[in-house]
């Protein structure tokens, strides 16, 4: 794992594929709100503020209306002089569930690419492992408009975009070690990426070792929790053991929790849109967690904060969550 310095801040990276120049920050800016697009007329400004600060790898999906303020702010930045070329950042985007259909998939990322008023994706995921009626973007969605979801077919046109160099890698998102090995076997280009909920109260360990041994680099989304969210829970803010270790160090529970997993040798994409907590949720890397520490998280109970309800039908593909997570909940 390499070290760069950006901005006066040291964020670890990790070269994610040989087709991408600028590895990949293992640190990144959430770029999603609930509901989404809640602060879309300041979301720009936020960003700025975020790569004033250092941020530099940057996550948005389709769904979340803030790839628009995404790119406002990288034009901004540019212009400031804040960095001197796009190439110093790592944008990823999202497959959104309405695109997730062979034919969708390449127009989508063209405008995602429009959006962001970008040449080029650093990282392109499919969203979730669902497909929605082409055309609705509702949000949220209608439980009829679920239709079957191929991942032979839109793992190619994935494959496709990252031929066309549109983006430099393509992975997934919310995919059980079952789905990822149904799209490994039949790819060219394997999933660089598989971003998931991941923080001590799910700490995803059987999914983490099987994508260590299939070189696919894990990212954590709520990596706190998602308080306040939809998705999200208040178990992980409120828990009593993190709360214990973050007073002992003298730290934020935040922090615990960013630290805890950068240890785990993970991506962790982290949200906020409050300055001082943007600031706060940077300072991971100059100090570790004890020995006991990273032990007593492992032994805390374990309980998924977003089972996925939303994306059950009974007309499938998945009538239960366990069919959505192919039991691994
Ligand atoms: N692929 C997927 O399906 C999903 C991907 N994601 C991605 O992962 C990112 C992060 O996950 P997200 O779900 O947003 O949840 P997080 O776990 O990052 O939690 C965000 C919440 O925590 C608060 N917060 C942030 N920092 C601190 C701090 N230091 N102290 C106290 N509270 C804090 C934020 O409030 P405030 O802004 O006020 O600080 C916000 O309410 C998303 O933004 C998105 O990019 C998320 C969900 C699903
Ligand atoms: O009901 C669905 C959820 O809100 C879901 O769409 C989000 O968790 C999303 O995956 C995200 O990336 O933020």
């Amino acid at each position: 794992m390499e070290l760069s310095t950006i901005a006066g801040q040291s964020i670890p990276t990790f070269p994610l594929s040989s087709t991408d120049e600028k590895a990949i920050p293992l640190l990144g800016f959430g770029t999603t709100e609930y509901p989404f697009g809640a602060s879309i007329h300041t979301l720009k400004e936020t960003i700025l503020e975020a790569i004033k600060l250092g941020y530099r790898h940057f996550d948005t999906a389709a769904i979340y209306l803030s790839e628009q303020p995404l790119g406002e702010a990288i034009s901004d930045a540019l212009r400031l002089g804040l960095i001197k070329s796009r190439d110093e950042l790592f944008i990823t985007s999202k497959l959104w569930c309405s695109d997730a259909h062979h034919d969708f998939v390449l127009p989508a990322l063209k405008k995602t690419l429009q959006n962001l008023k970008l040449e080029y994706l650093n990282l392109f995921l499919i969203h979730w492992p669902l497909s929605l009626k082409p055309g609705k973007y509702e949000f949220p969605f209608q439980k009829e408009d679920i239709v079957p979801f191929d991942p032979k077919s839109v793992w190619e046109a994935m494959e496709e975009c990252q031929g066309l160099g549109l983006t430099k890698s393509i992975g997934v998102s919310n995919f059980s070690c079952k789905k990822l090995e149904t799209i490994l076997s039949t790819a060219k280009i394997p999933p660089a990426v598989n971003q998931v909920e991941m923080n001590p109260l799910w700490q995803q360990k059987k999914l983490r070792k099987f994508c260590e041994e299939k070189g696919i680099l894990v990212e954590a989304y709520s990596p706190l929790g998602a308080k306040g969210t939809a998705w999200g829970t208040n178990r992980v803010m409120e828990c009593e053991v993190l709360k214990e270790i973050a007073h002992a160090k003298g730290k934020s529970l935040a922090q615990v929790c960013l630290r805890w997993a950068h240890e785990q040798g993970v991506c962790a994409l982290v949200k906020s849109f409050n300055k001082e907590r943007m600031k706060q949720n940077l300072d991971i890397f100059y100090w570790k967690l004890t020995a006991d520490e990273p032990h007593k998280i492992s032994q805390l109970p374990q309980c998924k904060g977003f089972p996925g309800a939303a994306f059950l039908s009974d007309d499938g593909p998945y009538k239960s969550v366990e069919e959505l997570w192919d039991g691994e909940i």
